[in-house]
């Protein structure tokens, strides 16, 4: 099995029907990757660990999603060097508001990439254009995503122009 390089962190198992989002686009681009749950408020000290080892551990990317007051994608963002993608998870209340803000509004010099709420695929997809940069054949892989994408809104404005004579 290969060493997983990006790690995919939420705050619950409750997060990962959002979640698995991410997972699910790691997979289509072959990208290995690990899964866990790793709340900064329930399990501190696991959490420091978590961020601290990641990139010694192999991890070049880090997505971490929570709801609610979020705080976990700034705080892993606090102990390791390595780029974290922060997914606000939607709750029953705030409709994910309330984790968007936390996540968003970091203090100058400890950066966490924030997708839209929810947004899990594109945290995945962000990480395989972070590990692109470096990559040569997942950069090509990426470059063939974005024509499929291309070419289905080609179709779609094709279909809607036939649709009105
Ligand atoms: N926001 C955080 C953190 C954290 O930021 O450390 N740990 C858990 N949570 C969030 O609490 C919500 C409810 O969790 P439960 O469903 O387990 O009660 C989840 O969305 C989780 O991400």
């Amino acid at each position: 099995m290969t060493a997983p390089v990006v790690g995919v962190v939420m705050g619950s198992d409750s997060d990962w029907p959002t979640m698995k989002a991410a997972a699910e686009a790691l997979d289509e681009f072959g990208v290995p990757y690990e899964a866990d749950v790793v709340s900064a408020h329930r399990m501190p000290h696991d959490m420091i660990a978590y961020g601290s080892d990641a990139a010694s551990r192999g991890l070049r990317v880090i997505i971490a999603g929570a709801g609610g007051a979020a705080h976990l994608p700034g705080m892993l963002a606090a102990v390791t060097p390595l780029p974290v993608i922060g997914v606000p998870v939607p709750l029953k209340h705030l409709d994910g508001m309330d984790s968007l803000l936390s996540i968003v509004q970091m203090p100058a010099g400890v950066p966490v990439a924030t997708v839209a709420v929810g947004a899990a695929r594109n945290a995945g997809l962000l990480a395989v254009r972070i590990l692109a940069a470096s990559d040569e054949a997942l950069r090509a892989k990426m470059a063939d995503f974005q024509q499929t994408l291309y070419e289905q809104a080609k179709a779609k404005g094709a279909r809607l122009r036939e649709s009105l004579g």
